[in-house]
């Protein structure tokens, strides 16, 4: 039996006032039409941090910071095994361009619950709720 290789994703909750940035997958991607935090896989000798900040440039072309953890979860999609890390993270420069999604949103947390989320983000929604009620 060969096991699942365990893929390490980082997923970034940026907030404005009250509501936080939702972006849907491309219909075309792994998870198509589904919403999610965006972010991407860890590459190697990279922290999250900086997989995130590199991420959100190439997503969005937008500089940023990233802060602190909130939260991870491990779910198994059946053909893969995905470690999402959450981590707060402070947009400094430049106008949203979307360049890897196909519409993104700004939403407040119970207009979040709506969206038909990436099943490993739901534990993620949930706890950024606690965190703020
Ligand atoms: N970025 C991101 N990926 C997520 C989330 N939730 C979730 O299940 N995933 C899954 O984690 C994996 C990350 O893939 P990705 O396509 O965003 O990462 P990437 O940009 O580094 O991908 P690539 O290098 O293969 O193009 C996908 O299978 C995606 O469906 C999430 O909130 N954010």
């Amino acid at each position: 039996m060969t096991s699942k290789k365990i893929i390490e994703v980082t997923a970034a909750i940026i907030r404005k006032g009250n509501r936080f940035l939702c972006a849907r997958r491309k219909a075309s991607s792994e998870q198509g039409g589904k919403w999610e935090f965006p972010g991407g896989k860890i590459e190697t000798n990279e922290s999250p941090e900086q997989c995130l900040e590199r991420e959100l440039h190439e997503e969005f072309a937008i500089q940023s910071v990233c802060g602190k953890f909130l939260c991870e979860n491990t779910h198994d999609y059946g053909d893969k095994i995905i470690k999402l890390k959450a981590y707060f993270v402070k947009h400094t420069s430049g106008d949203f361009q979307l360049l890897a999604h196909q519409q993104i949103q700004w939403l407040n947390l119970n207009e979040m619950q709506q969206l038909d989320w990436a099943e490993a983000d739901l534990p993620i929604v949930d706890k950024l709720t606690s965190h703020y009620k």
